[in-house]
């Protein structure tokens, strides 16, 4: 099976196009790819395929083997491979994810007609989502972690996120505090965990700890659901970047319509057969 991988932020995934090759077990084979000494080494697995609703379909999968209904950072890698890979020429791309259709605008450069970066409609901040949160629009909510009280905010970008701002990010023992909030019972399907500092207005500093992946150098949903927690807590504005461990996000939220729009760059890593 031939396979390639790509970093979007330094969040790295395997991607298989179906248009050439059979997957019949994703789980299995995203655990194996994604082992960082076994396998090829990854934060898991993205198909790019056909779909009747949109230009394409995507499908992720964590380290472990779960399916994600959404990826920020895979959408602008499946926008670079379906262009630059020649499966499209369409600069405005529908994708179909787990979580609907998003929709990804593609800046090209003329000179050697490489993708430079893509901008994506992520859709609507959902506050309340019973699938994935047992208590409605927790705002600074008062959770109990390891017997000290902390105060998180839940977003879902399609999957569900936790918030929490904090200073000393750096210092943080991510392992420990993010499994922990992860499997936490008030999130019956798990959830994704960021950790945020603010340094001003505009500039969010962020970490990640993603459920089924553990932590990551980036998160884009993750980035989206941040900035939207930083502004209804009143500690950002509606247009911000995020720097995570491996690049920098911009985030936006268009408030009147709900509308979260992601943008960052895209790269091969390499291209292999397994
Ligand atoms: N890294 C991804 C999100 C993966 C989410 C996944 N960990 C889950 O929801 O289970 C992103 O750039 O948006």
């Amino acid at each position: 099976m031939k396979f390639e991988k790509m970093q979007a932020a330094g969040n790295d995934y395997i991607y298989v196009n179906l248009f050439e090759e059979q997957v019949d077990d994703p789980e299995v084979l995203s655990r194996r790819v994604s082992d960082r000494h076994f396998g090829v080494g990854s934060d898991g697995l993205v198909l790019i395929g056909p779909d009747e609703e949109g230009d394409f379909s995507m499908k992720m999968y964590n380290a472990d083997g779960s399916e994600g209904a959404m990826c920020g950072n895979a959408a602008r890698c499946v926008g670079k491979y379906l262009y630059e890979r020649g499966l499209t020429t369409k600069k405005e791309i529908a994708l179909n994810t787990k979580s609907g259709i998003k929709y990804l605008l593609l800046t090209v450069n003329p000179q050697n007609n490489k993708v430079e970066s893509v901008r994506i409609n992520m859709g609507k901040a959902i506050f309340s989502d019973s699938n994935l949160v047992t208590i409605p629009e927790m705002v600074n909510y008062p959770l109990s972690v390891n017997g000290k009280e902390c105060p998180i905010t839940f977003v879902s970008m399609g999957n569900p996120h936790v918030v929490i701002f904090m200073d000393g990010i750096d210092k943080l023992d991510i392992e420990k505090i993010g499994s922990l909030i992860e499997h936490q019972p008030l999130f019956p399907q798990r959830t994704n965990v960021e950790f945020i500092e603010v340094i001003d207005q505009s500039h969010l500093k962020m970490r990640v700890w993603e459920r089924g992946s553990g932590e990551t150098l980036a998160c884009g949903t993750g980035a989206c659901a941040s900035l939207v927690a930083g502004v209804i807590t009143g500690r950002c504005d509606t247009k911000a970047s995020v720097q995570l461990k491996g690049g920098v996000l911009e985030i936006e939220w268009d408030r009147d319509d709900n509308q979260v729009y992601l943008t960052g760059d895209a790269h091969f890593v390499f291209k292999g057969e397994i």
